[in-house]
């Protein structure tokens, strides 16, 4: 058992002998649908993330888990989804030793929490029960906590919500085991011997198993030391282990289309698609006024009523405030509205809370900046001067993956609706 994260980055080595399994040779956030506080009525919580798979349907040399997906691998993104479910308290992935290494340089480089790495085993299962035996504190200095519920998620699966997690763990709690399903996509046949089709199912009565599960610790536990070998080795359903070893039938919860697993190359493509259009659909309008009636206020209204389908926030940095760090975890688009002060600083204090963050370091962050002026009062020379700073400061933040835009917005002081004010400058930079 390792504990994250440590030392030098690393790419992952690649699987050289094909698929494990066969022989051969990788907040504060809302509260769901399940309501009230999960901490108080769950008990303690774990996931395992099995990690130690080739990928050998995606058919390229790096294990899929690690490929790339706007830049990042795709494990990050996984991790990022757990970790931020507060109360699950430790994260064990499993990974292959030759990966260790890549693992950690991963965890390090992208600030990933709670992450306790163990060592993956030949197939899914085995791997599975590496990190359950990592949580089951009879492990020689281990310092995880044996919890009350454990979570089982492919680490291929990135977009796991905390709301499905809590769900299947409040049921897992109340059966022993519980597991997400989704609608067959297409009818299930099986082929006789000789390639010809023997029976098909009724589609309307299967489902597809998917994750995330959860069970009881002991549950589970109990099941992969009592299961044979051929299902160690053979087995993709830890469900059915619960069933078969201790008597435990799961209950299916309804899933999320997004909890597919990445499988197939164009797999990764669907990702990337999925991730830009989740941070598309979430615009901070920073202001540096608490003035409701402020012209920032008055442009986050307009937002929120044009854009039905975009989630408007809105957070106040001003000297005093330091709360939109509770902003960044998941915005990726910030309009930032300087009213009244004709200073950077509010703009660049954002500047440098998104520099400490991990953000840019995942994806381009946008920052448009509206800089309100009353254009019969202020002078060229002081417009000049804003456009030029503007223009330096862009240069500044798209080195840090920031891209920054300027607007100059005719803002006269009696001006009391947005629709008064006229864009008279625009510059993007970029
Ligand atoms: N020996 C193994 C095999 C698989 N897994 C993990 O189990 C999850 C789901 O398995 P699957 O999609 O089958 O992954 P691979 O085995 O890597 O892919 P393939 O079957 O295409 O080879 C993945 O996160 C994978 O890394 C694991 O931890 N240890
Ligand atoms: O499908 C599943 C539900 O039980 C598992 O998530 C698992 O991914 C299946 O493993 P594999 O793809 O390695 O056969």
């Amino acid at each position: 058992m390792e504990s994250g994260p440590c030392s030098r980055p690393a790419e992952p080595r690649h699987c050289v002998s094909g698929r494990a399994g066969a022989g051969l040779a990788f907040p504060a956030f809302p509260l769901s649908a399940a309501g009230a506080e999960p901490g108080s009525r769950i008990g303690t919580v774990a996931a395992v993330l099995p990690a130690g798979g080739c990928g050998e349907r995606m058919g390229v040399r790096t294990p899929k888990q690690f490929c790339r997906v706007l830049e990042r691998p795709l494990i990050s993104y996984t991790l990022q989804a757990m970790e931020r479910v507060c109360w699950i308290k430790d994260i064990v992935v499993t990974v292959t030793g030759e990966n260790m290494e890549a693992m950690r340089s991963i965890i390090q480089r992208y600030g990933h929490k709670r992450i306790s790495l163990a060592e993956a085993g030949a197939t899914r299962h085995r791997s599975i029960f590496n990190g359950l035996k990592a949580l089951a504190e009879d492990q020689p200095g281990c310092e995880l906590t044996r919890p009350e519920v454990v979570i089982i998620h492919d680490a291929v699966r990135p977009f796991v919500e905390e709301d499905i997690l809590l769900r299947v763990v409040l049921a897992a709690k109340e059966h022993g085991a519980a597991g997400a399903i989704r609608p067959l996509v297409s009818t299930v046949v099986s082929p006789s011997a000789d390639g010809h089709l023997d029976h098909s199912l009724d589609r309307a009565k299967h489902r597809a198993s998917e994750m995330p599960q959860a069970f009881h610790f002991d549950v589970i536990y109990e099941a992969y030391q009592k299961c044979s070998d051929f299902d160690l080795e053979f087995g993709t359903e830890c469900l059915q282990l619960a069933l078969k070893y201790c008597h435990r039938k799961a209950k299916l919860v309804e899933g999320t289309p997004d909890l597919w697993k990445v499988t197939y190359k164009q797999d990764l493509c669907a990702a990337e698609a999925m991730i830009k259009e989740k941070i598309s659909q979430e615009i901070c309008v920073v202001v540096n006024t608490k003035d409701e009636e402020s012209v920032g206020h008055l442009l986050e209204e307009v937002l929120r009523n044009e854009l039905n389908c975009i989630k408007v926030t809105s957070t106040v940095l001003d000297r005093t405030s330091g709360d939109i760090e509770n902003f960044i975890d998941q915005c990726y688009s910030f309009i930032c509205v300087n009213v009244v002060s004709s200073e950077s600083r509010e703009t660049r204090k954002l500047l440098s809370i998104l520099e400490e963050s991990s953000l840019p370091l995942l994806y381009p962050v946008v920052v448009v900046l509206v800089h309100c002026f009353d254009f019969t009062v202020v002078p060229l020379a002081q417009k000049m001067e804003n456009l030029v700073w503007i223009r330096e400061l862009a240069k500044e933040a798209k080195g840090r993956n920031v891209l920054l835009s300027g607007v100059l917005l005719n803002h006269s002081q009696d001006c009391c609706c947005s629709s008064d004010c006229q864009v008279k400058a625009q510059m993007l930079c970029g």
